[in-house]
């Protein structure tokens, strides 16, 4: 069955935060932040929620394609950190954009969840039994970070992008994709731990339920394992590298990026980033990589596009596209 990605959107809070400026709440310095990670800023709420930056999207992405909220069958809401874990936040935007018709669930793949979301949002459609549904990767990090911790804060930011998808007749959809997780490395990326508190488990120590992870682990993960995977996705669409327009890989780290590239003897311009400008987002980071390249004209129709995620889980995703 073929699926089309109808259009995108995405939505980051307004407030900025520099480099400059962290180096008023903590001991650092774009000099020690930009070399490392490629991030000169991050957009953070100040009054949003993880559900307000998802409504937006999903507003932008119903005015842009002319779908009525009733038309919606789903919402999918990938995030790590959603309003609450009841209501779940893609319920929330379903009661935003009166959605009567579309069921809504939220799911966290981390820093893999839109490839993951994706993948079960195309998954539905295949199915035959839906027609057309909605996923936003939506995260505001801000709230799971110590904003005293020098060596996370730093890294992270808000925001939020979605997809709508559909059936189609047109030569368009999913051509592969490689799902891993690697549950036995988890530790090297930890938040929102929250202690059992129950009446019988006696004396429990609380936990700290801020983001923690082994920097250096992560990094040998990330440019060791991904590539990995990326190749295993290609040989399941019968594709070299180079047959691939583009690389959304999960904007973490710009010399992680950098090293996929050059690992597939491809130019950067195939890997193109924006953790300058925002961070990483988790969830959010592909797909508002994803709406800024279909803006600016230069992802169209008729492309081939890879999604890469990879993070906390720890957990790695590919997906290859037709567009
Ligand atoms: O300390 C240093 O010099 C550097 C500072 C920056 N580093 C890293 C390492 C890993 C990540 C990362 C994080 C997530 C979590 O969403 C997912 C995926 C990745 Cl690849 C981000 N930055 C390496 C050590």
């Amino acid at each position: 069955e073929n699926i089309k990605i109808v259009t995108t959107a995405m939505q980051v809070p307004e407030r900025v935060v520099t480099n400059d400026e962290l180096t008023e709440l903590m001991d650092t310095s774009d000099e020690w932040i930009y070399p490392r990670t490629g991030i000169h800023q991050r957009h953070v709420v100040t009054t949003e929620n993880t559900s307000d930056l998802a409504t937006s999207v999903a507003k932008k992405l119903l005015e842009q394609s002319g779908w009525g909220a009733a038309d919606l069958d789903f919402i999918i809401v990938g995030t790590m950190s959603p309003d609450a874990l009841s209501p779940h936040t893609a319920a929330i935007v379903q009661g935003n954009i009166e959605a009567p018709n579309a069921f809504a669930f939220d799911l966290n793949a981390a820093c893999s969840g839109f490839v993951y979301g994706m993948s079960v949002a195309s998954s539905f459609l295949s199915s035959g039994r839906y027609q057309k549904g909605m996923f936003i990767g939506a995260e505001v990090l801000s709230k799971l970070v110590d904003w005293k911790d020098r060596t996370v804060s730093v890294l992270f930011g808000d925001g939020a992008g979605g997809v709508l998808l559909e059936k189609t007749d047109e030569p368009a959809g999913l051509i592969a994709e490689e799902l891993r997780s690697f549950g036995d490395r988890g530790q090297a990326i930890l938040t929102g731990r929250f202690a059992n508190k129950n009446a019988f488990a006696g004396e429990i120590s609380p936990l700290d339920p801020y983001f923690h992870q082994e920097g250096r682990s992560v990094y040998s993960f990330a440019t060791r394992e991904v590539p990995k995977v990326m190749k295993k996705a290609l040989e399941k669409a019968g594709l070299e590298a180079d047959d691939v327009d583009f690389y959304l890989a999960h904007q973490a780290n710009k010399r992680i990026v950098e090293s996929m590239a050059k690992n597939f003897g491809q130019p950067m311009d195939k890997f193109p980033t924006n953790m300058e400008e925002y961070g990483n987002t988790s969830a959010g980071s592909t797909a508002i990589l994803l709406d800024e390249l279909r803006r600016s004209g230069q992802i169209k129709p008729g492309m081939k596009i890879a999604f890469v995620g990879f993070g906390g889980g720890l957990a790695i995703g590919v997906q290859i596209w037709q567009l």
